[in-house]
């Protein structure tokens, strides 16, 4: 191997030599242009340098030889040899496919594929798969590619990180990962069949595969906690990708970080796709008009704006169907107008009232008609003075306020009243009353992104409403923005949007990579979604999820066996329908690469009782320990698990115990152990934290508490009890629930 190594130094030093050239030739770049060009130059080689260094370890993992005599080396990214000659072929290039799908019966024009373990660039193992067909079973499904290299790699101890499998993927796997960029895809799997693992592989095949279109437009990857982000953190920069914006559905409004959840029945109700109308409903209650006329007071004025003027305004206003915030421009670009007819009208019967007053003066030849003196200039420059009165803008505030889409839903949740108006017949609305104060739940943030688009807080919702309704829409808008620019409202706040826009825009791009653009946008239009444990996004969440990936290029990845939200999905047609009926396809994952057959079959015995029709995957693996149930007080984990690390030989770098818990039990449990997170021996979770997570040993507190914390109290037990790699433990107090009399 030190060939190829060699070959990698030779790269970085490449690398390191441009990068310095780069900065050197720089010294004061002249023009805009040029600084642009170096910084873009300086930028790539960065990463490719960084994208070397990644790939230090375990560089070279694979050869294949064909009947010619001709040997491939597969490895973690693509090298030339000093002729120019490819020396080592990156795992996604279609040369290195037949690596991943060659089997016993079809072997792809193979004769051998070799598993290469390397240590500190020195080849510590290897295994060799020779393709006799005469030795061979035919047509086993459950054929294993480069077996004895699986199976070690499952059989190492875990470390609270995910790694990359790129020396192992499975054919089925493969079929995932290289699957076409175009249209939705759903990997349906059960516990432990490698589901995350061929997502982020499928992110860096893709980033590969599409990178003009990808790099651009970024690749979005949703996971079901930040727990889970930061498991699954280390895969894709190890297989050398920083295009890709990781993130929960709680963090997928700007500036909101939710983590708390509802409690289930208000979750059902707050994911519910009808939320929608309700948002909408409660936005159009917000844009009044008086009961009878407008009166505002000024000066000792009364400015009085006829009902049906009122009436009328709105209706305009709501005509253009532009966002709330933007409609609100050109309504109060016509309010005012109203106003500064309404003041002449005002001043000139003060006027006349005066004049009756003093005696002896003689009476005017014509009726005064400020009203129908006033043109257009005129009206202009009084709504610009009208507009610096604060009775105006309460009275504007009072109907048609500018809202930001937290004022919009933390104002909704809190009023029971407009909660009321403006829910659909049928939906259990007081579910989701609560105080003004009470902070966000990851349910909130898709009805935050709802309000957003119906508000169009910033520029981002401008540009999806166009895009979504068409030139229509962008026309009505244009029109729009021509009628204010030729009003020329000249009023700071009310059209700041634009130069907010523009500063930005003159900004972009340098230093920022697409992934840093992308998180803060939240319009942003990405080139491919991953939703993994995708099962759990309620209806709404979809809907937030659907707008960001207008192409609708996605992969959805979950298990609908493993649904613990109440507000989450029983079937994908159910999610997907509404938005790609009969435009999805779906793969399915049938083999565990985790749990071993013996835990494995306590989880088939939950799953029968909770989820009858679905069908648990089969384990490839023989455990170590049966699984046991243990009655005894909480009090006495500690001990116990300490015996948990000493069966698993745990050390500093290697081997993970985790103590799952309902949700109501988590910090009474965790008061038993030294604080720690997933770098630690010890983990203390909740059955909800520990999802899509692996340990090498799993202590599971409490199942009937876990069973009876939520609806979907028993596939929560299913999550937990095929968490464990290598051991299983149940800790109860109580009697056993039935599901798991297999442990009595
Ligand atoms: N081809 C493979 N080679 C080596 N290890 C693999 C392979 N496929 C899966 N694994 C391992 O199996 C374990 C389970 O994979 P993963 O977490 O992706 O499963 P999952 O289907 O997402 O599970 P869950 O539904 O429980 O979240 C991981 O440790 C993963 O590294």
């Amino acid at each position: 191997m030190s060939w190829l190594y060699e070959r990698l130094d030779a790269a970085r030093d490449s690398a390191q030599r441009t990068l310095r050239e780069v900065y050197a030739s720089g010294g004061v770049a002249v023009t805009r242009q040029a600084r642009v060009e170096r910084e873009v130059l300086a930028s790539e080689q960065a990463r490719r340098l960084a994208q070397l260094n990644a790939v230090e370890r375990g560089l070279c993992f694979g050869r294949i030889d064909d009947g010619s005599g001709r040997s491939t080396y597969i490895g973690r990214i693509g090298l030339r040899d000093e002729a120019h000659e490819s020396a080592l072929i990156d795992w996604r290039a279609p040369a290195a496919r037949p690596f991943y799908v060659a089997t016993a019966t079809d072997p792809g024009g193979l004769v051998r594929r070799r598993h290469l373990h390397l240590k500190d660039r020195l080849v510590v193992g290897i295994d060799d798969e020779v393709f006799d067909l005469e030795g061979m079973s035919e047509g086993d499904r459950h054929t294993l590619v480069g077996e004895a290299a699986l199976l070690a790699a499952l059989r190492r101890g875990r470390t609270g990180r995910m790694g990359d499998v790129v020396a192992t993927i499975q054919t089925e796997q493969d079929r995932v990962i290289r699957a076409s960029l175009q249209g939705a895809l759903v990997v349906q799997g059960g516990p432990g069949t490698g589901k995350t693992v061929a997502a982020l592989h499928r992110a860096a095949y893709l980033l590969y595969t599409h990178r003009d279109t990808l790099e651009r437009r970024g690749v979005l990857v949703v996971g079901p906690n930040p727990m889970f982000l930061r498991y699954i953190g280390q895969v894709l920069p190890a297989l050398g990708e920083t295009q890709v914006v990781m993130t929960t559905v709680g963090e997928m409004f700007p500036g909101v970080r939710a983590v708390a959840a509802d409690e289930p029945a208000a979750a059902v109700v707050k994911g519910d796709a009808r939320m929608a109308g309700l948002v909408a409903a409660a936005l159009e209650l917000r844009r009044r008009v008086p009961e009878g006329e407008l009166v505002v007071e000024l000066d000792g004025l009364r400015l009085r704006v006829p009902h049906e003027t009122c009436l009328r305004l709105r209706e305009r206003a709501r005509a253009v169907r532009l966002p709330h915030n933007m409609a609100r421009k050109l309504y109060v670009t016509e309010l005012l107008k109203e106003l500064a007819r309404a003041e002449a009208r005002a001043l000139e019967e003060s006027l006349h009232i005066e004049e009756l007053v003093i005696e002896g003066e003689p009476e005017l030849s014509e009726p005064l008609d400020l009203e129908g003196d006033l043109d257009e200039l005129d009206l202009e420059l009084a709504s610009q003075r009208l507009w610096g009165e604060p009775e105006v803008r309460r009275a504007v505030e009072e109907l048609w306020p500018e809202l930001t889409p937290q004022a919009l839903i933390a104002g909704l949740l809190s009023d029971p009243e407009a909660l009321r108006q403006a829910a659909p017949p049928g939906l259990d609305w007081p579910l989701l009353v609560r105080s003004p104060d009470a902070g966000w739940t990851v349910g909130d943030v898709p009805l935050l992104d709802e309000a957003a688009e119906l508000l169009g807080e910033d520029d981002s919702a401008r540009r999806v409403a166009a895009r979504l309704a068409g030139e229509e829409q962008a026309e009505q808008e244009l029109y729009a923005r021509e009628v204010l620019d030729s009003t020329g409202v000249a009023e700071s706040g009310l059209f700041e949007r634009a130069d907010v826009l523009a500063e930005r825009h003159a900004d972009d791009g340098l230093g920022l990579t697409t992934a840093d653009r992308a998180a803060a946008d939240r319009g942003w239009a990405y080139g491919h979604v991953i939703v993994d444990e995708a099962q759990e996004l309620s209806p709404m969440a979809w809907r937030m999820i659907m707008r960001r990936v207008p192409a609708k290029s996605l992969t959805v990845v979950g298990d609908v066996a493993q649904t613990g939200s109440a507000a989450g999905a029983r079937s994908w047609g159910e999610v997907l329908d509404p938005y790609l009926e009969g435009r999805w396809r779906e793969e399915r994952l049938l083999v565990n690469y985790r749990t071993p057959v013996e835990i494995m079959r306590v989880a088939a015995d939950v799953l029968r009782a909770f989820a009858p029709g679905q069908e648990p995957p089969e384990s490839v693996r023989e455990g170590e320990a049966e699984p046991r149930a243990v009655r005894m007080p909480v009090s006495g984990l500690p001990e116990l698990v300490a015996g948990e690390l000493a069966e698993i030989g745990a050390g500093q770098e290697q081997g993970r115990v985790a103590v799952l818990t309902p949700d109501a039990r988590h910090a009474e449990v965790a008061r038993l152990f030294p604080a720690g997170d997933l770098d630690a021996p010890v983990v203390v979770l909740t059955v909800g934290q520990a999802k899509g997570l692996e340990f090498d040993a799993v202590v599971v507190v409490d199942p009937a508490g876990i069973i009876g914390q939520s609806p979907m109290g028993g596939q929560d037990l299913y999550v937990a009890v095929t968490r464990a790699t290598r051991r299983l433990t149940v800790v109860h107090e109580g009697d056993l629930p039935a599901v798991l009399s297999r442990l009595a």
